[in-house]
Parts: structure tokens; sequence; C-alpha cells
């Protein structure tokens, strides 16, 4: 938003729309999400869990699982609509110009092919080159991700590897094909505090260097806001609010991100930030798909809801560097 350098996104998703067919109809898990992200871009998506972070991140890579479908809107991946493309299509796009790291790589891994195999393959499903060639760009890789003595580790096995080694490995991978977006899940969350700063420094280079845009998936805005440039928070299915990172942090609009960000622990609070985050938790849950009020998602959480909230759903409007659905949004400084 900010850069007129690449105003041109390198991904556009507009007015994405997820549904599970259950008996009582159509459930929407994602309903008319919009967002873009240019080159060398990083931006978060954030809220808690059951919000939809997850399927649109698989839709972006038209893995929905069954029995979750796309109803609606497109992704466009360099101006093609990926949800228009069959599977061979897609399947050469994977990977290649669009790549996904998720939490546990060993769901991503294959257990019974060593470390450099996989990279291997992964290189020889995109390109035309021989296996020397795969393996020197391998160790390229191994050591681009920063894993100490990549020959020895070519031949490791992934359950050999602690799980911040794995996830690198997993970076590796994904960026084998040099795509223009990758898209990491919550790669962190299951690393402890400093290998999840390591982890998150090297995507963070990895996109300055090559200009990869980044979409990355958290519940843990704490953890994200140093690297990322623009933030978009979910809510029950819904786009809550996106702004710049530092205008979010510095003046939030919505109520559930004043929310999110006070239950952040503090930098460097140690063993005390489980027990401040509970503290300063937003009360109540994420609403069940079955069971989604009438109005606004969040208002039998919030503060400010009033009798407006409960029977219309806010629209997203314009404010400042971004976008909110609050019906409040000018008097949230009261929260
Ligand atoms: N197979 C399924 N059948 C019915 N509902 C589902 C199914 N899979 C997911 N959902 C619902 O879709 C909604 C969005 O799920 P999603 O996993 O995208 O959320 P999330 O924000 O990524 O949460 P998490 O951080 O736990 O992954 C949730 O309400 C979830 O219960």
């Amino acid at each position: 938003m900010s850069d007129p350098v690449s105003s041109e996104p390198v991904l556009a998703v507009d007015g994405l729309s997820i549904g599970f067919q259950s008996r009582r109809g159509l459930l929407p898990a994602v309903r008319e999400l919009s967002f873009s992200v240019r080159s060398g871009e990083m931006l978060a998506i954030v809220g808690e869990s059951g919000c939809g972070k997850s399927l649109t991140a698989l839709a972006l890579l038209g893995l929905v699982p069954p029995p979750g479908r796309v109803i609606g809107g497109t992704v466009r991946l360099e101006g093609r609509d990926l949800l228009a493309l069959d599977e061979t299509a897609l399947r050469r796009v994977r990977g290649a110009r669009i790549a996904m790291i998720f939490q546990e790589p060993m769901t991503a891994l294959n257990p019974v092919l060593t470390v450099g195999e996989q990279i291997m393959e992964a290189i020889l499903e995109h390109e035309t080159v021989s296996r020397k060639a795969a393996r020197e760009r391998t160790l390229a890789l191994l050591e681009r991700v920063r894993i100490p003595d990549p020959e020895r580790r070519f031949a490791e096995y992934p359950h050999r590897l602690s799980g911040g080694m794995r996830q690198r490995v997993m970076i590796a991978m994904a960026l084998a094909g040099a795509p223009a977006v990758l898209v990491a899940d919550e790669p962190t969350t299951a690393l402890d505090v400093t290998i999840q700063a390591q982890i998150l420094s090297l995507i963070d280079e990895l996109r300055r260097e090559q200009g990869t845009a980044v979409v990355f998936i958290t519940h843990d805005l704490g953890v994200v806001s140093r690297y990322v440039d623009r933030v978009l928070v979910m809510y029950a299915g819904r786009k809550v609010e996106e702004r710049d990172t530092r205008d979010l942090f510095s003046d939030p609009l919505h109520p559930y991100t004043r929310g999110l960000i006070a239950a952040q622990p503090r930098a460097g609070a140690g063993a005390a930030s489980a027990v401040r985050e509970r503290l300063a938790e937003i009360p109540g849950t994420v609403p069940a798909l079955a069971a989604m009020p009438q109005g606004c998602a969040f208002a039998p959480r919030c503060p400010l809801a009033d009798a407006r909230c409960a029977q219309a759903v806010p629209s997203p409007r314009r404010a400042g560097s971004g976008l909110v659905a609050c019906h409040h949004a000018g008097e949230t400084h009261a929260v």
C-alpha cells in the first residue's frame, strides 16, 4: 500500500469464500475475503483458532480439504486465477510459483528419504537439470537456510533433525522452485522462542534478498510484529481490520484487534508471559460455524456492542493505511 514502485500485487485474493456442506446447509467458514501482497512484502493473517486462517492459506494453493470447498472469489497469482486451474495446471504452479510451509514439518517431509534426496526431488520436479546440478543446488539451499555442515545433513533422515532444523529443511524445499509467494502457516508455533526468532529472521532475509512475497499465518501477533509490513485480522471467517503494522499497533481500531494486542505477552516477559496472557484474555470464544450470530460475529464478546451490532454485519471501511469493519470503529479508544 505504501510502495509506489511495485504497485502490481503478485498475489491478489478477491471475495474468497469457503464453506462446508452440512445437513443444515452450507456453513460459511471464510467470507468475502480480499487482500493482496506485493513482491518482497510480508503480510500476517492473525486471529484466534477457528477464525479461518488455515483454510485461507490452503485455498491459496488450491488445497482446501473436502468437505470444505471454495464457494466464491478469485486467487490471482501473477495475474492468473488459481481457482480456475485444473489439478494438473495447479500442480505445476504449486512449488514453482507458490509454496507453503507448515507448523509441523514432518507432515511435509518424507520420512524414508534423506533430507538431500527430497530437496533434490523438489528441484527436479520443477526444472530439467542434471542430478549433479540438482545436488549442488541442494547443498547451496541447505547452506542458504543456515544448516551447518550441509554435506553431512544431506544424507540425514528428517527424524534425526531437531524441530528447528526440520523447519529449515522445509523452507529449503519450499525455496527449491524459487516461488514468488511463500505461505507460512504457523511455522514457528511448535518451536522454542530462540529458534522461532531464528526462523523468522531467515524468512525475513529471504524475502528481502529474493523478493519473495510472504503470507504469514499466526495466532501470535507479537511474534510477527517486528517482521511484517501489514496485518490482516480475521474473526469468524471475515476480515475485521487490515492496516500497516505500525498503525495497527499504535492505533488499533477494531475492539478484537485491541483484545489481541492486549493478550500479547510482552517481549522478555519470560515465564511470567503465560500468566499475563491469561489475565488479558478476550472473554468468550470464537462462535462455531453453525452458531454464527446474525450481526457482527464479535458482538457477543465486545465491550462496545449495542443493538446495531447484534443486527447488522458491519461493512469494511477505509481507515488510514487500511480498512476496519466495526460499527464503532471511531469510538474504540474508550475500550
Ligand atoms: N472438515 C471440517 N468440517 C467442518 N468445519 C470445519 C472443518 N475444518 C475446519 N472447519 C471449521 O472452519 C473454521 C475455520 O477453520 P481454520 O482451521 O481455517 O481456522 P484457523 O483460524 O486456521 O484455526 P487454527 O489456528 O486452529 O488452525 C473453523 O470454525 C473450523 O471449525
